[in-house]
């Protein structure tokens, strides 16, 4: 029996992860796969109910569990707390680093009916199937910082900027795997022109290809990365990067396919997976039942194959999603003319119905 945890989190949060259980549920009745569900307060809300935002029997909850299926953190109203206290820094991240989730992975893929939704051209994003792996508990996210006051007045603020060869050394042995099983091209994105950890990075990446002589690796600076991936992003298979460029990088993917709304995550190499949306908590739509929930239910399909061991319940999900889409049926992100719009709960439904139908009709 697998055990899950679910951490609703805050703003659009718990409408995309109601949707998501809905799915897991009829993957469930569909396939016979045993779980059980526990959801955990976690975020602004449990900062309201606990004063702190990640409590500790969320986490040892978490540490306890195969899988954490988190929706999204942080808003308005938790801004201005102390910074240790806010949802994004005093939970999402010490929660990454406690169960030692390196490794995120973040695809990218045009579903063939969402052609005309980007705002690219059709050409541009026509079949496009990209994967960014971020380095996830590394870099400037969790490097030494404080503020200082400065005797003339004002501030200064160090951060810090840190990766070890080992650190550098795991995330690239996953996207280099990755990239076998799949095109055998690897973009390393860097900015070794003016980083020292960049360097690093590179010659730590460089020296793992003798050891993937059917992968081509090529390098490229960050800044050219972000235009190549508007200008012809099919260029790209598996990118591999740091903390925070894969943070903007994969927001910026998001966009190929129509939505940040469709883009989900896995966040690996620990003893737990976590699987969550790449999109924030989106206090302008929340509490309106318009969010688009596919981001967190692919990251179910995510979850069912990387840490439920279920290619099949995966599949299902994905065809699912796939059909809902090709009917028609669309979130007002992705809204196009002649479609029919749904909200977040009827979107989430008609998946999970399409999930409990899979197979039964000719
Ligand atoms: N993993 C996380 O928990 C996470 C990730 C990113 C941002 N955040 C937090 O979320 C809050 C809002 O951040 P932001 O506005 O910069 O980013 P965001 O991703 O929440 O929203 C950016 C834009 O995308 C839209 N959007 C996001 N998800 C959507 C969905 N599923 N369907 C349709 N539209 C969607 C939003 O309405 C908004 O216009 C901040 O407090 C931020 O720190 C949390
Ligand atoms: C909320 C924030 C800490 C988080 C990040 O930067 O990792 C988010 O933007 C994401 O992409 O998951
Ligand atoms: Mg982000």
């Amino acid at each position: 029996m697998y055990k899950i945890t679910t951490l609703p989190g805050d703003g659009i949060g718990p409408e995309v992860i109601a949707g998501a259980v809905q799915v897991l549920n009829a993957v469930r009745e569909r396939t016979g796969i045993e779980f059980a569900i526990t959801e955990a307060p976690f975020g602004g809300n449990a900062y309201d109910q606990t004063g702190t935002p990640l409590p500790e029997a969320t986490l040892r909850q978490c540490l306890a569990s195969n899988a954490v299926l988190m929706g999204a953190v942080g808003g308005p109203k938790w801004d201005n707390l102390p910074v240790h206290l806010r949802p994004e820094v005093g939970a999402l991240l010490p929660l990454r680093k406690k169960l030692a989730v390196f490794a995120n992975i973040r695809p990218s893929m045009v579903f063939s009916s969402l052609v005309d939704a980007s705002t690219l051209k059709r050409e541009v994003v026509e079949g496009l199937d990209l994967v960014v792996i971020r380095e996830l508990t590394g870099g400037l996210y969790f490097g030494e910082k404080r503020r200082e006051q400065l005797p003339q007045g004002g501030f200064r603020v160090i951060e810090t900027l840190e990766y070890s060869t080992e650190e550098i050394e795991r995330v690239a042995r996953f996207a280099f795997e990755l990239a076998r099983k799949r095109s055998g091209r690897l973009t390393s994105v860097d900015k070794a022109n003016v980083l020292e950890s960049s360097r690093l990075w590179r010659e730590v990446v460089s020296g793992l290809a003798a050891e993937y002589p059917d992968v081509e690796l090529s390098h490229i600076l960050v800044d050219n990365c972000a235009m190549q991936l508007v200008r012809y992003p099919k260029q790209f298979d598996v990118m591999l990067t740091e903390n925070m460029f894969g943070d903007i990088l994969s927001d910026q993917a998001s966009q190929l396919t129509g939505s940040i709304g469709m883009l989900p995550s896995a966040s690996l190499g620990g003893q737990v997976g976590l699987y969550e949306p790449i999109h924030g908590s989106a206090p302008d739509i929340a509490g309106q039942n318009i969010a688009n929930p596919i981001a967190t239910i692919m990251s179910v399909a995510m979850m069912l194959r990387y840490s439920l061991d279920s290619e099949e319940g995966a599949a299902l999900v994905e065809r699912a999603v796939s059909s809902v889409l090709g009917e028609g049926y669309r979130t007002i992100d992705i809204m196009q003319p002649g479609m029919t719009q749904l909200g977040t709960s009827e979107m989430s439904r008609l998946i999970a119905q399409r999930v409990s139908e899979a197979g039964t009709t000719a």
